[in-house]
């Protein structure tokens, strides 16, 4: 069983005021792009795991748990314990997409790993687990997962989990600056609050932007630029000041929008085409502003058996 599974950009991230649960109410705008995450997954006769990096890419995967921590491991338990059965599966997991860098990648393997656990152990002439099961079985492994599971374009509202797919039109052409050493969620989002009440500000109550989803719906990169916006960016930008130096480029290299991916380090910027965007990524590769550069295009499917 092999599946392919996406990393997310947050096209627009609204944090709302912190739940009594420790989260905060989001209205989030993902957007699933071509750069995955692969897991295969046969039988064994324990549950067993490994992890290696994708050709060409440098993630850090000496960062990713091997043992029950990992996600991905944690979803096969999920799904074995569901169906009745032992969770006796090698999975093996080839990334691309960073660790700990604000693109979801440990959400994106434990989506696989549901899917192939799913696949490997259920009845196929008679499933017990339909594709709701599997999304709440995700919700339950964390915010990002049933997007990881859904693709395409979608807003979360919720932690992020309860999910509705938005309308687009086309293809949008993305370039990747990731960074050296991933940003912990929790400790952006604490850092988010902070900013706020030292400021003074309330939690605002967010909404989705129409002027997004117009955008989205009518294929206008340009528009779609000027209209990213993430809440937690200036604590991402207060934990790691150097981000700010990696935006400005981006910018001044002529990117349509520019904003940090979620919780971080990962930045993203938008191009009008897929020329301006190979023509971005070289310069952006120039300045010596990030760890690696990527391109990638959106919107793509959610995990997807190949
Ligand atoms: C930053 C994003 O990636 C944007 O899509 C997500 O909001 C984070 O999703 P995730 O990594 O799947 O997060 P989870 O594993 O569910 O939660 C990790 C931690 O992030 C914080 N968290 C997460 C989601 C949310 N709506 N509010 C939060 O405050 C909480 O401290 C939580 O303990
Ligand atoms: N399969 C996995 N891949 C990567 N990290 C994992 C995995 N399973 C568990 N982890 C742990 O989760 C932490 C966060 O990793 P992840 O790559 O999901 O972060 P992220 O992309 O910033 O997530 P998000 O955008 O959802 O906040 C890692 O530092 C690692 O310790």
């Amino acid at each position: 069983m092999r599946v392919r599974v996406p990393a997310k950009v947050n096209l627009q991230l609204g944090v709302g005021p912190i739940r009594e649960d420790g989260y905060h109410d989001l209205v989030n705008v993902f957007h699933a792009v071509s750069l995955f995450d692969e897991l295969t997954a046969e039988p064994a006769d324990g549950l067993e795991l490994a992890v290696e990096a994708a050709p060409y890419s440098r993630v850090a995967i000496g960062r990713v748990p091997t043992d029950a921590r990992n996600l991905a491991a944690r979803a096969a338990v999920m799904v074995a314990s569901r169906l009745g059965v032992e969770p006796r599966v090698r999975l093996r997991i080839r990334k691309a997409i960073p660790v700990a860098g604000g693109m979801a990648g440990g959400s994106a393997d434990a989506a696989a790993a549901l899917v192939a656990c799913a696949r490997l152990w259920d009845d196929r002439e008679r499933p017990a687990l339909a594709r709701d099961d599997l999304m709440e079985m995700g919700a339950e492994l964390g915010s990002d997962v049933p997007f990881a599971l859904l693709g395409g374009t979608a807003i979360g509202v919720g932690r992020g989990e309860r999910l509705t797919p938005a309308l687009t039109r086309g293809t949008f052409h993305w370039v990747f600056a990731t960074a050296d050493g991933g940003l912990s969620t929790p400790a952006v989002y604490a850092e988010c609050d902070r900013l706020r009440e030292a400021a003074g500000e309330g939690a605002p109550r967010p909404s989705v932007a129409e002027d997004l989803m117009t955008a989205l719906a009518t294929g206008d990169a340009k528009a779609l630029g000027a209209a990213l916006a993430n809440d937690l960016q200036p604590a991402a930008l207060e934990l790691r000041p150097s981000l700010a130096r990696t935006l400005n480029a981006g910018r001044d290299l002529g990117a349509i929008g520019a904003l940090v991916s979620g919780s971080g380090p990962t930045c993203a910027f938008l191009a009008e085409t897929d020329e301006d965007a190979a023509d971005l990524a070289a310069a952006l590769d120039g300045a010596g502003v990030a760890e690696q550069i990527v391109r990638a295009q959106g919107p793509v499917p959610g995990a997807t058996v190949l």
